[in-house]
């Protein structure tokens, strides 16, 4: 939508969303896994992507990062192609990953994690108080090797390494699975306070979890979205989602 100001100029009132995916495909070898993506995620937006086991969710994430670059269609970030850059490009845009395993180094201590997650010439001390002031159980637990943090801290911990690194985009991939339900608890804390210093991504298969956290939601299934809007009233009993999520 465009509207005139008093000089009588065009002003574009819409701006671009951060993240938007058109008519995207994506294929594993001859499997065609995503079958026309399409969605946007406004700055400072959490959506939540949703959908059963092998829909293509994390899929379409790696589609964003150009780990498994798409086939057809176009991702753009801040206006700018993505597609055709190589993945470390794409992450140097300020778009981090924050992976179903979770990716972080056992051996190194909670502190020693997030130290090298900070990116080069940034303020490593500094970096690393903030980490702490958003996350105290890691504080609590800062000396402790990662490998040996519960599976709820080292959620936290590689959510931590995503905001550290300097990214205002996060993908964030399954951040509850395999969690006892109190530790989801602390876990959608982590993110909701993620939420406050970057625009999220997020794939989650707990409705209830997704419905909590996120503006919005796109539901896939079979490589496609076959349901958006906002999360707003909808029931994380809503059968209609209910009946897309059960296997
Ligand atoms: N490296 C791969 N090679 C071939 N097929 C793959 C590969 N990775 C995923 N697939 C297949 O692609 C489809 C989509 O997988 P994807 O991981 O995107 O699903 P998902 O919706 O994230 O589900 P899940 O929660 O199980 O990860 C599945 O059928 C899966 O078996």
């Amino acid at each position: 939508m465009s509207s005139r100001s008093d000089t009588g100029t065009a002003v574009d009132a819409a701006t671009d969303p951060l993240l938007t995916v058109e008519d995207v495909h994506t294929y594993y070898g001859e499997s065609h896994i995503l079958e026309g993506v399409s969605l946007a995620v406004e700055e400072g937006e959490t959506v939540a992507l949703i959908g059963r086991n092998g829909v293509g969710k994390t899929t379409t994430l790696r589609s964003v990062l150009q780990l498994t670059p798409p086939r057809r269609g176009s991702i753009r970030y801040r206006g700018e192609e993505l597609v055709g850059l190589r993945t470390h490009e794409v992450a140097s845009r300020g778009v981090g990953w924050i992976p179903e395993e979770r990716r972080m180094f056992a051996e190194l201590t909670v502190t020693e994690n997030i130290r090298i997650a900070v990116p080069k010439g940034g303020d490593v001390e500094a970096a690393i108080d903030r980490a702490f002031e958003t996350f105290p159980a890691l504080d609590e637990r800062s000396s402790a090797k990662a490998g040996a943090l519960s599976g709820g801290q080292q959620q936290m911990l590689a959510i931590a390494r995503g905001l550290v690194g300097d990214n205002e985009f996060l993908l964030v991939d399954e951040p509850s699975e395999g969690l006892a339900p109190q530790i989801v608890a602390d876990v959608a804390d982590a993110i909701a306070a993620a939420a406050e210093e970057a625009t999220i991504l997020l794939v989650e298969q707990n409705l209830p979890l997704a419905m909590d956290l996120a503006d919005r939601f796109y539901l896939l299934d079979n490589g496609q979205v076959v349901k958006e809007g906002s999360t707003e009233g909808v029931s994380p009993d809503d059968e209609e989602l209910r009946r897309y999520l059960s296997a």
